[in-house]
């Protein structure tokens, strides 16, 4: 392996020839200390950067109440989450039930991780067209518009005795036994984002009036993605991004932002900064609950920026369906007669998965474009997704 270059990325042989974007290059944030200026490749168009924001005052639903079964409370989440869904899909939690302790060790767990010799972190490298494992800015799939962070993904599945250690047999056969503390607490950090997502599941449900079970039970045997975001300080945040705008294409995602600050969001038809607020999550709905609930509910568009003075980190959990099931609104949200029609085609999540991993890079237009592509390559959707 060649040593880092001048200007902070390090060459590697290509993990996939016909893919790596970059001919084989990769980012390391420690290479890029002491640097005055950023690779191109870092350097997003003038309209896709950072401006000068409004402060987002993002609604707070409090969970203790429903979690304990008081039905005010759920009244009340109940409208939160609606108020909010309809506006933009975006809200906060708070009294969520997750320990603070955990929350702590999973943010220094990344510490521990991202702090690592770069050839270290190499042993969780991603494979190609797979979601799993360590990258950096993403150097191996893409060769512009690169996002100013390294990430680390593994999935996250329940399906009864024999699987309860998933995530822990993620990292120690990745890294090795060593690594058997550091899984323990995201499979427990996992493990605490599907309970709070399973109700806010409920939640949503009885805010589009079919209950709380149906949504709730689609996800009991979900297969979900969780994801580190490492963003180092920049030297020239204003040039580039950390994270791209886009949706998310999961169904809900579950955000714990440390506190630095740099999450944003689109709403009224202008970007807000949401600032780090203790003790709350912040939740959004993605693109396979827009599709769940036949487009009454809006996926949101966010994105992060990034500073000069501080590394910043985010836990993100994504929640997505079993891969092999159909994803399509209840009938109930498909009225026959009025003006309700599917507006999205049936589709699977291995589906949508495999799209942002090989055909399309995840933006602000992902289930457009997922839709569109569906029709073109897949015999059996028609142009007519009536229900
Ligand atoms: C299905 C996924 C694609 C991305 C990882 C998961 C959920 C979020 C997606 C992502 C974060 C959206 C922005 C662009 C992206 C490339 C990124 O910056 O990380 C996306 C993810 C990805 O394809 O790795
Ligand atoms: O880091 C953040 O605040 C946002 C990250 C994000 O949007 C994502 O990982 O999908
Ligand atoms: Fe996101």
């Amino acid at each position: 392996m060649d040593s880092g270059t001048s200007s902070g990325l390090l060459v590697c042989p290509p993990v996939e020839p016909q893919r790596a974007g970059n001919g084989g290059v990769f980012f390391e944030s420690t290479l890029m200390q002491g640097k005055g200026r950023i690779p191109p490749q870092f350097v997003w168009p003038q309209s896709e950067r950072a401006q000068t924001l409004d402060e987002l005052v993002a609604p707070v639903v409090d969970l203790g109440g429903f979690l304990r079964g008081n039905e005010d409370a759920t009244r009340r989440a109940v409208e939160f989450v609606t108020a909010a869904c309809r506006a933009h899909g975006f809200f906060l939690v708070t009294n969520h039930g997750v320990d603070d302790d955990l929350v702590r060790d999973a943010l220094g767990c990344m510490g521990a991780f991202f702090g690592m010799p770069h050839d270290q972190k190499l042993r969780a490298r991603r494979q190609p067209g797979t979601v799993w494992g360590y990258t950096g800015a993403h150097a191996d799939r893409f060769a512009s518009k690169l996002p100013w962070k390294e990430t680390l993904s593994f999935g996250y599945r329940y399906s009864g005795a024999g699987t309860e250690h998933a995530v822990v047999a993620y990292f120690t056969s990745v890294l090795g036994k060593d690594f058997e503390q550091m899984g323990l607490v995201y499979q427990r950090y996992c493990e605490a984002m599907k309970e709070i997502s399973l109700g806010i599941m409920e939640l949503l449900g009885v805010s589009l009036g079919i209950g709380r079970g149906h949504y709730r039970e689609f996800f009991e045997d979900s297969n979900s993605i969780m994801r580190c975001n490492y963003y180092p300080p920049c030297p020239e945040p204003e040039l580039t991004l950390g994270t791209g705008p886009h949706c998310d294409p999961a169904a809900l995602t579950i955000l714990h932002q440390d506190d630095v600050g740099g999450l944003e969001v689109f709403t009224d038809g202008r970007w807000h900064c949401v600032s780090p607020v203790p003790g709350t999550l912040v939740v959004n709905i993605g693109d396979t609950f827009m599709a769940l609930s036949n487009g009454r509910y809006q996926s949101c568009l966010h994105r992060a920026v990034v500073n000069r003075h501080i590394e910043r980190r985010s836990l993100a959990f994504f929640l997505c369906p079993r891969e092999d099931k159909a994803v399509r609104p209840p009938a109930d949200l498909v009225l026959p007669g009025g003006g309700d029609i599917r507006k999205y085609p049936d589709f699977t999540w291995l589906q949508l998965l495999e799209f942002t991993q090989r055909n399309y890079r995840a933006d602000m237009r992902t289930l457009q474009s997922f839709t569109e592509w569906l029709h073109d390559h897949d015999p059996h959707h028609t142009h007519d997704h009536h229900n």
